[in-house]
């Protein structure tokens, strides 16, 4: 497997299976915008138009006043208003050449304008979109890792788009305009040169139909390798401490070089194609410029060459020699449309991609709304594996088998158990972050997957192992849920939390800014501040998963003693390692591999001298007394537990 190989994941999946891109986010976004798209096609038809009035107006004017070849005439203006001077005439050229190149700076600003409203206007929306969707993905398709593939969609893949509807759209037009219109001239002008220069056109097509086959999936390969970059980037971010702790600064650079060369390969491949392809445009539009002048010269000279016939004037000839080079610059630039166009494609499928992903959690159709909940929970045969990704169910590991537990109003039930016994997986089915395989979790009898999803999460208040903070002050997050508390509430939930007193020591209190994750506080502190985030939010359920892991005894007691008056009145769950902290719990549950093993209180747990005598014989320290067994059985489990 290389190294790209583990980033494969099931966007990649809904990825590939998304056809036609562009389209699809056209048809879905652009009629928001559709007034400025408007506006710069029509601006953009009304400047590109301008380009062809300066080379038509001085070649009639040459044919007119200078060689007498030609009759004085203008497009679309009668003859009879036109005047007979050749002075006049000279004069009125001029004038209309200025003005068509005054008016066609103005429509180019409004183009420029219009068509970047339009760009920017959808790109805004299919980003917002975009990071909607991912939001409401479940918690299955995050831990794959996709966290820098979804940020390189969100920022590149949009960023990418603006090029196509602004830059792509916009020359489209325009050289669909001049090759219309100059061949329109050039026919008009001199149809057997024309088809001379014209000879050029059905080779570009045919070579940019070529291209187009050659390079998409070399710019497909371009974004995943940015996307995976991205990822890896993100990952040596997010565990610097670790890197910086093991020292292994060496390995992860080698990582990142690793990635890094994957996508320098992939642009180069991507530039070879695209250098071929420009100087092979350039070189056929190139031939067809040089064989118009010199068939058109030699008939200026010495009549008509080769098979052409009648007469050619020195005006048409330059007309032809402006128009032909008018033509060949917009053509020569065909490569970057395909080029941007492709690029553009490959960041469309990745968008499409992830907008494809189905969201497997969220609220069915009649969903019950959760009002006055009375806090009465019930798993009942709950079984559930993780779901790997790859869309293999047969690859899912059972973690809970049948799993039974009853909480009643204001009761607390603990869960404990070895480690990877599946405890805090407990946890995450019943705020719904993951759904059973099989059974039901019930919230007052109605089954969790029935109820409005924002119901039942703001109905359980959750206190997990690894606390997460905002970049922002300590009210801030305190308020993070319910941002209406004023500064008292937030004070109050703070005494409840036992985190007042530390807060005030802080140099700016409940404004002082607690760094990304919150990496200026301490443990402890941190988890104070989330407890504090619980007691404003006052849930009707509790649910704690190894609340107090992580933090001294001192602090533990300060927590446990918050955590006991946050409990005292509510339905509590609590997922705990320290046995000290749940031996007064109403109801124990003792979990090993995923299966109920025993249940009771403290006392009939002990009498009963099963595992949970066996782990509290650990915490006391009775290890020598310990069976055989049960250590055999410790060495395997914390072997196992990692699957
Ligand atoms: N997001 C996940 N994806 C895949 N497997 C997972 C995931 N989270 C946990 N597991 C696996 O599920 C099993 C149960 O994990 P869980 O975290 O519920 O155990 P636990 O009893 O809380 O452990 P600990 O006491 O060590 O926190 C473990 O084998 C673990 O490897």
């Amino acid at each position: 497997m290389t190294e790209t190989d583990g980033f494969e994941t099931q966007l990649d999946a809904y990825r590939d299976s998304v056809s036609r891109p562009l389209y699809r986010l056209f048809r879905a976004y652009g009629p928001g915008e559709k007034w400025w798209l408007l506006l710069g096609l029509v601006t953009s038809v009304l400047a590109y138009g301008t380009v062809l009035v300066t080379p038509i107006v001085l070649g009639t004017t040459i044919d007119a006043v200078f060689t007498g070849e030609g009759t004085y005439a203008l497009p679309l203006v009668p003859r009879s208003s036109l005047p007979t001077d050749p002075t006049a005439q000279f004069w009125l050229s001029s004038a209309v050449v200025g003005a068509a190149l005054l008016g066609g700076a103005v429509l180019q600003w409004a183009r420029g304008v219009a068509m970047n409203y339009f760009a920017h206007g959808v790109m805004y929306t299919i980003r917002v979109d975009a990071y909607e969707k991912m939001q409401r993905l479940d918690m299955t398709f995050f831990d794959n890792k996709e966290t820098g593939e979804v940020m390189s969609i969100l920022n590149n893949d949009t960023n990418n788009l603006e090029v196509l509807f602004d830059n792509a759209l916009g020359d489209s037009i325009r050289i669909g305009v001049i090759v219309v219109g100059v061949t329109a001239a050039l026919l008009y002008t001199n149809a057997q040169l024309a088809l001379v220069t014209l000879g050029a056109v059905p080779l570009l097509v045919g070579f940019t139909w070529w291209f187009t086959r050659v390079i998409e999936p070399r710019y497909t390969r371009q974004r995943e390798t940015i996307g995976d970059l991205n990822t890896r980037i993100e990952n040596g971010l997010s565990g610097i401490e670790l890197v910086k702790t093991t020292s292994t600064e060496e390995y992860e650079n080698e990582r990142v070089r690793g990635v890094s060369r994957d996508v320098f390969d992939a642009e180069m491949d991507v530039l070879k194609l695209s250098y071929c392809y420009r100087p092979g445009m350039e070189l056929v539009t190139g031939a067809a410029l040089l064989a118009t002048f010199v068939l058109g010269g030699l008939w200026v000279f010495s009549g008509p060459p080769l098979f052409l016939s009648g007469e050619l004037t020195t005006g048409d000839f330059v007309v032809f020699m402006l128009l032909t080079q008018r033509l060949t610059g917009p053509m020569a630039q065909l490569a970057n449309i395909v080029d941007w166009y492709q690029n553009a494609k490959a960041s469309g499928k990745r968008i499409c991609g992830l907008m494809d992903v189905p969201v497997r959690i969220e609220d069915t159709p009649n969903a019950i709304a959760l009002d006055d909940v009375d806090g009465r929970l019930e798993y009942d045969d709950v079984t559930f594996g993780y779901d790997s990704g790859g869309g293999d169910a047969a690859a899912t590991e059972t973690v809970l088998d049948g799993v039974d537990i009853e909480v009643q109003p204001g009761e607390t039930v603990a869960i404990v158990g070895p480690t990877g016994a599946g405890k805090s997986t407990v946890a995450k089915l019943l705020l719904r972050l993951y759904d059973v395989s099989d059974g039901a979790i019930r919230v007052d009898g109605h089954d969790v997957r029935d109820v409005r999803l924002a119901d039942l999460r703001s109905s359980i208040g959750y206190v997990s192992q690894d606390t997460f903070l905002f970049d922002g002050t300590i009210a801030e997050n305190i308020r993070y849920g319910r941002f209406d508390a004023d500064r008292e509430d937030v004070v109050e939930a703070a005494e409840a939390a036992e985190a007042h007193g530390f807060i005030q020591g802080l140099s700016e209190g409940y404004d002082t800014r607690v760094g990304e994750r919150g990496v200026k506080l301490s443990g402890g502190q941190r988890q104070r501040v989330a407890i504090a985030r619980t007691v404003l939010q006052d849930p009707e359920i509790l649910l704690l998963d190894e609340a107090t892991s992580a933090v001294d005894t001192e602090t533990e007691y300060l927590i446990q003693r918050s955590l006991d008056r946050l409990a005292a009145d509510r339905t509590t769950l609590v997922i705990a390692h320290r046995l000290s902290t749940v031996k007064d719990a109403d109801t124990i549950v003792v979990l090993d591999d995923g299966r109920v093993v025993e249940r009771g209180t403290h006392e009939d747990l002990l009498a009963a001298d099963g595992l949970y005598a066996d782990l509290w014989g650990v915490q006391a320290g009775e290890i020598e007394s310990l069976p055989e067994e049960f250590l055999a059985g410790a060495s395997d489990r914390s072997a196992d537990a990692p699957r």
